[in-house]
């Protein structure tokens, strides 16, 4: 039997099979064989399929964001909307066939965006261009996962499906369980906290069946299962993801507020132009980025130019986004704004930076 038949056969016995306290262990035990199957599909010989031509596209710019979706919801549209770069567009699915990057200016940050191949149910599996849009995916900072607003929620549950079943987490934060496998002494468990969701033998049951005998575990949150498997397997991708549905202009003002009260959700309309500056306030605060000013002593700020940065970064990053050796030349720094204590405050290198803070180097 395949990985692939393997894989689908587990999944019907889960999905038969009815949640309660008896079949706790067994249902364990199933995620974890599954989990298992799909890494070894993952890192199974990387054959022509892996990558493909077209999808080798070179980083750029400050931040990079995959425009993910199904068919024909308007990715390519809205690429050659945001962008200089025109992708085609056409009523018909699989328009796009290869990965087609272009750029989003906003905020003095050149964000490189995207456009690339729908991707339907069993992509994870191998269907259509899956895997190389899901590789590419990878890649990126952030996820937008484009969305038909006419089909409702569906798409977005697939398709969140897909991208799980090849270890993809999105608006997830990664388990706070300390695991580390030892020569011997079996397997040593704590937990900071109660644990309602998974017991000390499922956690056995499960090392087991990864062949593991010796390990140190801590759980510092009430995790589930699913979640100290993804912890064993390691190799998640843990990203943001902004859900944009797409074409509101084709569905009733009621459900577009319902779809917009959602987390993560920004509705749009490519044709309409509709929301498409929130849009683009949204990617950035995904992107968790933010534009720092420098200032020469006796000038004013140079406000054309800023220094495109992550949130929580130091003065530091903003020497070396500067110059590689600015660092070792620096005296101090002076500071106007939000996270100055006041004015003209003088801070070293490890002071974090806020977004439009305006920071002047003094040399030695
Ligand atoms: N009504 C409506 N139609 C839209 C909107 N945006 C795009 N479309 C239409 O949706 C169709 C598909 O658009 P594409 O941009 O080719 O979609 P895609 O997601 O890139 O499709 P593939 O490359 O085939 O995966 C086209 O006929 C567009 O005109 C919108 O905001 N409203
Ligand atoms: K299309
Ligand atoms: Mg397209």
């Amino acid at each position: 039997m395949g990985i692939l038949e393997k894989i689908s056969e587990i999944e019907r016995e889960i999905a038969r099979t009815q949640k309660n306290k008896a079949t706790e262990y067994h249902l364990g035990l199933l995620k974890a064989k599954l989990a298992r199957y799909r890494s070894q599909l993952l890192e199974g010989p990387k054959s022509s399929s892996a990558k493909g031509e077209g999808f080798d596209v070179m980083k750029s710019g400050d931040a990079r964001v995959a425009l993910i979706g199904f068919p024909s919801v308007g990715k390519s549209t809205l690429l050659s909307t945001l962008t200089s770069t025109t992708s085609e567009c056409a009523s018909y699915e699989f328009t796009t066939l290869t990965c087609i990057p272009g750029v989003i200016q906003h905020n003095g940050a050149n964000i490189q965006l995207l456009d690339l191949p729908g991707i339907i149910e069993g992509a994870a599996a191998g269907k259509g261009r899956g895997r190389q849009v899901i590789a590419v995916g990878r890649t990126a900072d952030i996820v937008v996962m484009m969305l038909d607003a006419i089909k409702g929620d569906v798409q977005k549950e697939l398709l969140t499906k897909e991208l799980e079943a090849v270890g993809i987490r999105l608006n997830k934060s990664k388990p706070r369980i300390y695991f580390k496998q030892k020569k011997g002494g079996g397997i040593s468990f704590n937990a900071t906290c109660t644990l309602t969701k998974i017991s000390e033998k499922m956690v056995q049951l499960i090392l087991h069946e990864y062949k593991i005998f010796n390990a140190d575990v801590v759980f510092r949150g009430d995790y589930t299962t699913d979640e100290f498997i993804d912890v064993v397997v390691g190799n998640r991708k843990y990203m943001p993801c902004l859900y944009v549905y797409n074409k509101i202009d084709q569905i009733s003002i009621e459900e577009v507020d319902r779809i917009a009260r959602q987390p993560h959700c920004v509705v749009i309309s490519c044709n309409m132009l509709l929301n498409l500056d929130y849009l683009k306030d949204m990617v950035w605060n995904y992107l968790n980025l933010i534009t720092v000013y420098t200032k020469k002593p006796g000038q004013k700020p140079d406000f054309d130019d800023g220094l495109i940065l992550r949130s929580n970064c130091t003065v530091e990053h903003a020497c070396h986004s500067i110059h590689r050796t600015l660092v070792e030349n620096f005296k101090y720094a002076q500071l106007w704004g939000k996270s100055a204590k006041y004015n003209g405050q003088h801070v070293g290198l490890s002071h974090k930076l806020c977004h439009e803070d305006v920071v002047l180097i003094a040399k030695k």
